[in-house]
């Protein structure tokens, strides 16, 4: 059977993807795991929000993976620092979706802390387990973004909560893992660490010349590429200028890749780099190209000597994998994930972020070295392949999920054992109670008869569990047990009027309320019947002192060792076991026993000492058949078991 999984990424969609544009990583996150996963014969549910009113709710997006989107808020493009106050009905639409569909999906993995909070609540609704992967976490956004971070105050709290309730949590890097266990008290055995990948069917070698060609770049020059979200902490600013500071004895080109729009004109940021690069007085060698569409990239990484991208922090970053892929060496900020996917001195180098000196160094250490790029190409295509393929980060995945999985299992095992143990326990102690306690029942049973008989009447108390075995052998002797239309018998269960307890314990304690009621219903010749796992409960032994005070008879039902009790029962029934369980087990056995002896000894000796329970049931039943009115009118049997 294929493993059916969910995953919530309430902003960033796959389906972003076809549109061509190039959209943030987690959309490719999402889009290329699912991808592999469905490969590896899981079925992908991806869930994210309706930013088109048109679009339908189901979409085939590759073979065994689904978008289905989540009507949440206004169905257009909003702000992800806005939709923080759309999850309850984010999370209320996929529920109801899951559960009209009737999906049973083995757990939902939630890509950023909305869908954190999302999957968090489903997992309380549905019971699914869930694995998260942040993506960026909102404290160390907050550190380096300061007041410019626009996302709602509770963030940094929502995703400490889901870190608390997460079966597992994704690290993406090692720097990623540290975070999560310093400032979000992440317990490490639950983080897995696995990084992002890149898809080698869209990012491979092309030769320089075809890809310049093909961008109408020079063949002649250095080329350096800047590719990525035109947002400041991406640090192209710090590109811009370490630019300004190369010197080279050949032309070189900066091109600059990405944009919030394709309208390069009208582009905020995009304009306030353009002024940078004009008073640095190197606007002519800067090509601000704009946003691209995602089939293209490969041509501005091929075309590119050597690829920046020196943001001030880094969850992860995809685009250096990207490069590498391509055959071009990147020089990274020396933060979160690029430190870990750009090997010192191997695929590129490492620099401090806002250190546009450092940087310009190293370009002018790189950029005239044509056997080193050569060299640091081919070992980044050689590294990415080994290590951050998307099939490699799935199969790490599923190795995650199994786990989730198997845990699972093990705690379905557990109670199966746990269940097959306590039949096998009950079985004994059955075995061992009607060996040990026979003849002792026959006598408490006779002896509850015999009394009765003589017009007096059976008193019942106990506490807890026994409380009910209390009225549910009252119930049996005032009613009917298995003789039908029967008188009933005199039985008060002391546990049933509640005014009486709570009135007697609220004013004068508890350790009375069976005493009292003794001493106010029971005469002399009657039977008190005390059933007590312990034999030690302090109103049960005061109800006997005052039984014993006015010439009643005490019968225990007890277990373990019969406690302080066993010095005031005239007779004690007590099962041999340690388990509370499997004593109050028995004492229900005990209670039908009796009642069986009762009945049979008052209204008809239905059975010999060679009688077996099979015919001893079936002259119960044809003495049913003989008592015609046992059968209503319309034919239906009245019951004569029922108890
Ligand atoms: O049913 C159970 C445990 O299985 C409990 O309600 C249990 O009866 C209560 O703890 C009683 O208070 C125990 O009292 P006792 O059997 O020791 O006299
Ligand atoms: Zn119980």
């Amino acid at each position: 059977m294929k493993r059916k999984i969910a995953f919530i990424s309430e902003h960033a969609s796959p389906l972003a993807l076809l549109g061509g544009t190039d959209s943030g990583g987690q959309n490719v996150y999402v889009a290329e795991l699912a991808i592999q996963l469905a490969k590896m014969g899981y079925e992908v549910d991806i869930f994210t929000r309706r930013d088109q009113p048109k679009d339908k709710q189901v979409n085939e997006f590759a073979p065994g993976v689904r978008v289905v989107l989540i009507t949440a808020g206004p169905p257009t493009v909003v702000a992800k620092e806005e939709l923080l106050p759309y999850m309850p009905t984010f999370r209320k639409e996929m529920e109801r979706f899951i559960v009209d569909n009737n999906l049973n999906y083995e757990l939902i993995h939630a890509n950023f802390f909305m869908s954190g909070v999302v999957a968090m609540e489903l997992k309380e609704k549905l019971d699914v387990p869930f694995v998260i992967t942040f993506h960026a976490l909102g404290h160390i956004r907050s550190l380096h973004q300061g007041e410019m971070d626009r996302f709602p105050a509770e963030r940094t709290d929502l995703e400490r909560l889901i870190v608390k309730n997460a079966d597992k949590i994704i690290a993406e890097c090692p720097q990623d893992e540290s975070d999560l266990i310093k400032f979000y008290q992440a317990a490490p055995e639950k983080i897995v660490t696995i990084p992002c990948g890149f898809n080698p069917e869209h990012f491979y070698p092309i030769p320089k010349k075809e890809c310049r060609s093909m961008l109408n770049l020079p063949h002649n020059e250095r080329v350096v590429l800047q590719l990525g979200r035109m947002v400041r902490r991406k640090g192209i600013d710090n590109v811009i200028e370490a630019f300004a500071k190369v010197k080279l004895n050949q032309p070189a080109k900066l091109v600059i890749v990405g944009g919030e729009s394709s309208d390069v004109e009208n582009d905020l940021e995009l304009n306030r780099l353009r002024e940078l690069a004009h008073n640095l007085g190197i606007l002519d060698q800067v090509h601000f190209v704009g946003r691209k569409n995602r089939d293209e990239l490969k041509y501005y990484y091929g075309a590119a000597d050597v690829f920046l991208t020196t943001p001030w922090y880094e969850p992860f970053g995809i685009t250096p994998l990207e490069s590498m892929a391509c055959g071009t060496p990147v020089i990274g900020s020396r933060v979160g994930g690029i430190k870990h996917t750009v090997v010192e001195g191997v695929t590129g180098y490492l620099v401090d972020p806002k250190n546009p000196e450092e940087l310009a160094e190293k370009l002018n250490e790189l950029l005239p070295d044509q056997d080193r790029l050569f060299k640091m190409g081919k070992n980044s295509i050689e590294h990415v392949r080994r290590h951050f393929t998307w099939q490699q980060v799935a199969e790490q995945m599923d190795a995650c999920y199994k786990a989730i999985h198997d845990r699972k299992m093990d705690v379905q095992n557990a109670e199966l054992n746990m269940i097959g143990s306590a039949f096998e326990e009950a079985a004994y102690t059955f075995q061992k109670t009607a060996a040990e306690l026979s003849s002792l029942i026959s006598i408490a049973g006779s002896t509850m008869a015999k009394a009765l008989k003589a017009g007096h009447k059976i008193l019942v108390c106990g506490n807890g569990g026994s409380a009910a075995e209390s009225q549910h052998f009252v119930a049996e002797l005032v009613g009917r047990f298995e003789i039908p239309h029967r008188k009933g018998l005199p039985a008060i269960s002391l546990n049933s009027d509640t005014a009486i307890i709570t009135a007697w314990a609220n004013d004068f304690g508890y350790d009375d309320i069976f005493a009292r009621q003794v001493q106010a219903f029971g005469s002399e010749g009657d039977i008190l019947l005390c059933m007590s796992t312990s034999g030690n409960s302090d109103n049960i032994i005061k109800a006997m002192q005052m039984a014993r005070k006015k010439g009643m008879f005490c019968i225990n039902m007890l277990g373990k060792t019969g406690g302080k009790s066993l010095n005031y029962g005239h007779l004690n029934l007590v099962v041999p076991s340690d388990s509370t369980q499997r004593i109050q087990e028995l004492h229900l056995h005990l209670v039908h026993l009796l009642c069986t002896i009762i009945e049979n000894r008052l209204f008809n000796a239905l059975y010999t000492s060679k009688t077996t329970a099979k015919e001893r049931t079936l002259a119960v039943k044809g003495q049913d058949v003989l008592l015609g009115a046992d059968y209503a009118l319309n034919g239906k049997r009245l019951g004569s078991y029922g108890s």
